[in-house]
């Protein structure tokens, strides 16, 4: 009997917006940004079995999400849509990242699809292609594409690689999920932070870094507040995205896992290691 080929197994990080200003609405509703994003280490895995019949399948089943919703589905269908390919693929997820939490999972998991397709199916396509597929998909998906911590503008699609600081973060989730479009469409988000230049954002760093999402999400969700003051008092804390994960930077691993530690007694804490290059780079090869 032939041996049973061995699945791909790759990583798909979350991410960090370590500042986030929104410096407009555009006519359809959509707002601009100005972001940093920063890849970590706290990763999901996805793997991959070639088919031949060209059927697309989740083995895994996601709660809250039907099958042909899931972000991974829709991904792996719209590239073999696109390519023309007769190719299908089972897929399985060992799911760490919170949904909906503000640390790019889904839109990780739909670019880890894209990336890790390409190369299954031997379709040669560019990064900018699988970019501009995943876009649609979700703001956050050309970012994980790229697989470089990035300064981005425009919903996020707009990316030029940065070198951040690479420390250890505290990462908590507070237990609630948050609205993205409600935080959007609430009346008092700041909406008109004057446009800087990512050199002029690099050298702010920490003391000056800030998320614009975090007053509206902090009035409308008293639990966040909350776990942002208590980590306040160990570091500067900051939002990620619109919420409701929310983190800190520590010079050294061991600072970051006693904060942890403290914070595990509330909430779900992670400690991750910030990134400037997405593991995924790296399993791939690239
Ligand atoms: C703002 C960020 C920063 O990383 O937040 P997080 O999702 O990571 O928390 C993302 O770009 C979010 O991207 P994503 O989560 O894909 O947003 P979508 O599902 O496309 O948008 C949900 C809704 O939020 C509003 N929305 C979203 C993004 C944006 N730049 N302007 C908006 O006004 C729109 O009303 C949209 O219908
Ligand atoms: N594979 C997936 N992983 C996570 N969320 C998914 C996935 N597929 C669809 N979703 C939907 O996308 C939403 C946003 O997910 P996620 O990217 O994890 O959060 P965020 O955009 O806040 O960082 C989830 O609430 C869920 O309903």
């Amino acid at each position: 009997m032939p041996a049973t080929p061995r699945p791909l197994t790759l990583p798909a990080p979350a991410k960090l917006n370590r500042m986030l200003h929104i410096v407009g609405r555009r006519q359809d509703g959509y707002h601009e940004l100005q972001t940093l994003f920063q890849i970590i280490d706290l990763c999901d895995y996805l793997s991959f079995n070639l088919r031949q019949d060209g059927v697309i399948e989740l083995t895994t089943s996601m709660d809250g999400v039907a099958h042909d919703d899931n972000l991974i589905v829709r991904a792996a269908k719209r590239l073999q849509q696109a390519s023309g390919t007769h190719l299908g693929a089972s897929i399985s997820i060992e799911k760490h990242l919170p949904m909906g939490g503000g640390l790019g999972g889904g839109s990780s998991n739909a670019a880890t699809v894209l990336k890790g397709l390409n190369q299954l199916w031997q379709l040669g396509l560019s990064d900018a292609t699988l970019a501009e597929l995943g876009l649609a998909l979700g703001a956050d998906v050309p970012v994980f594409v790229l697989g470089k911590s990035a300064w981005a503008e425009g919903v996020g699609e707009k990316l030029t690689p940065a070198t951040l600081d690479t420390p250890w973060f505290v990462v908590i989730h507070p237990g609630i999920s948050v609205s993205t479009p409600a935080i959007f469409q609430d009346p008092e988000l700041t909406r008109d932070s004057l446009p800087i230049t990512m050199a002029r954002a690099l050298q702010g760093g920490v003391a000056e870094w800030r998320n614009d999402c975090e007053a509206t999400v902090k009035k409308r969700y008293p639990r966040i507040a909350e776990a942002l003051d208590w980590l306040a008092q160990h570091a500067p804390s900051r939002l990620t995205g619109t919420g409701a994960c929310l983190f800190a930077a520590f010079e050294s691993q061991e600072a970051a896992q006693t904060v942890a530690e403290l914070a595990n007694q509330r909430w779900q804490a992670w400690v991750a290691r910030g990134l400037n290059t997405s593991p995924l780079q790296d399993a791939l090869g690239c």
